[in-house]
């Protein structure tokens, strides 16, 4: 069984461009930053510990295949995670107006012996243009950047404040399918041979 340890809705829609069969589990994990941890071994901790979360919880085995990410938008040396209220997406759109931002999606899939673990770190430049308060305003009443990493969905209406994005769109929406496809064929599992017509 293939298992997709995540709650959002766009990692599902992503994985079902490559695989036709997998049940989805979202893991339940604490997502807060240690102090000394660079923004690539946070997200790389987090894919890590949603897969080891829902492998735990599910009792999931050897044979399962699990597939676990985490986005985070990180400026300068700060992570931005999803705003919690309007003041913290107030804050994160406007350190990211007129700049250029990384957005880092980890990848972990494993078996759920963990005896065998791949992992991926996917970095993704995107140039916003300037945004003003008004914008910002008006953009949070839209309800899109609320459940947002950085409080902006490129895949929405969001995709107005993007210039210019260098890497993968699938990685900032949240799963970048052709380093994932590369993880899945180490598994013996083919995205090609996953979606013949029959
Ligand atoms: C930057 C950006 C993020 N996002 C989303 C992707 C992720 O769903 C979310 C970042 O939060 P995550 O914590 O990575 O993921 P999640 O909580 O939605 O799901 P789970 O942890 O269960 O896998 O932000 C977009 O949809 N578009 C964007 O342009």
């Amino acid at each position: 069984m293939i298992v997709l340890a995540s709650a959002s809705p766009r990692r599902r829609d992503l994985l079902s461009q490559l695989v036709k069969s997998f049940e989805v589990m979202p893991a339940d994990i604490d997502e807060t930053p240690f102090e000394l941890e660079t923004p690539e071994e946070y997200v790389l901790r987090m894919a890590r510990e949603k897969a080891e979360a829902t492998i735990e919880k599910s009792s999931l085995g050897v044979r399962d295949l699990i597939i676990a990410s985490d986005t985070s938008v990180v400026i300068g040396d700060t992570i931005l995670g999803k705003p919690t209220s309007l003041d913290d997406a107030k804050r994160m759109l406007r350190s990211l107006s007129g700049q250029t931002h990384s957005v880092m999606t980890s990848l972990c899939v494993c078996n759920g012996g963990l005896n065998r673990v791949a992992t991926r770190n996917v970095v993704t430049e995107v140039t916003f243009r300037e945004i003003s308060d008004l914008e910002i305003q008006q953009y949070w009443n839209t309800g899109e950047p609320q459940d947002k990493a950085g409080a902006y969905a490129i895949q929405g209406i969001g995709g107005i404040f993007v210039q210019h994005i260098s890497g993968s769109f699938s990685a900032v929406v949240g799963l970048p399918l052709f380093e994932l496809s590369q993880l899945l064929s180490e598994f013996g599992v083919s995205a090609l041979k996953e979606n013949i017509h029959e």
